[in-house]
């Protein structure tokens, strides 16, 4: 896994970063009077996590060029990633994409509602990125809600990809399929174009299965993406839901260099209050694990898992751990298996 030390940022990601607005508790969207703001977006969580582990990290976005869009720009900015790529919308009409999030009870299921189209980053267009963010990063991530939002961004995001890929840049790619954004079908076709300058592919079992028509074991179809693809690595993530409230959650790494299959004891009985955003956290300990130690896959495992299941134990979008904590987490996982322990 080529990595070029000259670059300023570790990673750098590209997608809409989100006003997510909930009702506190377990109140309706369709009653209350209250909205908590959060901020989210699937590739600002990656960039948060990987940023609160270490890395130096940016997100590529358009924000509309008024309050609301200072406010997400403070907030990401409290993160410690960078806003040094945000462009702004300063028409008349610019606005911020909101997502409303209703929290779900057994029996009765979360809520998303999103009010995206036609925000600020809608009107993303190649020709205002500024051609110094290709060399900018050793690492590019983005992910399949950022292609299935609109003509604009696809042809835009598609051509952002071929262009980190040819500067030498190590491309990262996440399928987070979203069937209320995008049909498996259209998803797939649109994939399929990236995929031969994808160098690090995320995605699920039954994503691969479903969106991609693989069939096989789990292990099967990861290999056959590299079989197809010059990937060098797929990572999977296995969610068991036990109860709504308590989940086990793991992930298997496939290195196609070493032909090897990277897995370890996933986390079990984790208690969750929020898994919006954990499988971003996993990402974003996934690539500090390959970026910290110049792709060793056993470590993108163990930190991957870690991060993503304390991110399911915090409410919001975006994962909270520093080093230290992670650290200590894996330590503990490794050395007492209580995780394991408590299952058997
Ligand atoms: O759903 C989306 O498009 C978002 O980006 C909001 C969340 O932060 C994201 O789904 C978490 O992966």
């Amino acid at each position: 896994m080529e990595q070029k030390s000259s670059r300023n940022f570790d990673l750098l990601t590209l997608g809409q970063v989100l006003l997510r607005l909930s009702p506190p508790d377990n109140e309706r969207l369709s009653r209350g009077d209250t909205f908590v703001k959060q901020v989210g977006g699937a590739e600002l969580n990656v960039a948060v996590g990987a940023s609160l582990l270490g890395l130096h990290t940016g997100v590529i976005s358009k924000l509309p060029a008024h309050d609301i869009g200072s406010f997400m720009k403070g907030k990401i900015r409290s993160f410690g990633v960078s806003d040094d790529f945000f462009m702004y919308d300063h028409s008349p009409s610019a606005r911020l994409g909101i997502y409303y999030y209703e929290n779900g009870a057994y029996p009765r299921k979360p809520k998303v509602i999103y009010d995206r189209n036609n925000s600020s980053f809608f009107s993303l267009d190649i020709n205002e990125i500024p051609q110094e963010v290709y060399t900018a990063s050793k690492c590019f991530h983005t992910t399949g809600i950022t292609l299935a939002l609109s003509e604009q961004v696809r042809e835009t995001t598609i051509e952002m990809v071929k262009r980190f890929k040819a500067a030498g840049t190590l491309v990262s790619f996440d399928v987070n399929f979203r069937g209320n954004l995008w049909s498996g079908d259209q998803a797939r076709e649109t994939i399929l174009k990236i995929l031969p300058y994808v160098d690090i592919f995320f995605c699920s079992e039954d994503t691969a299965r479903l969106t991609f028509l693989k069939t096989g074991t789990a292990k099967e179809m990861m290999k056959s993406f590299t079989e197809e693809y010059p990937i060098s690595i797929v990572a999977s993530t296995q969610r068991i839901v036990h109860s709504p409230k308590l989940h086990t959650f793991g992930s298997v790494i496939y290195d196609a260099a070493r032909g090897e299959y990277y897995e370890e004891e996933p986390y079990r009985n984790i208690e969750v209050v929020d898994r919006i955003g954990s499988g971003d956290a996993y990402i974003s300990g996934a690539l500090y694990g390959l970026l910290s130690s110049g792709g060793d896959c056993a470590k993108a495992v163990a930190y991957g898992n870690a991060t993503a299941a304390v991110k399911n134990t915090i409410p919001g979008d975006l994962p909270s751990s520093n080093l230290d904590e992670i650290e200590t987490i894996i330590q503990a996982h490794n050395a007492t298996g209580y995780q394991s322990e408590m299952a058997r």
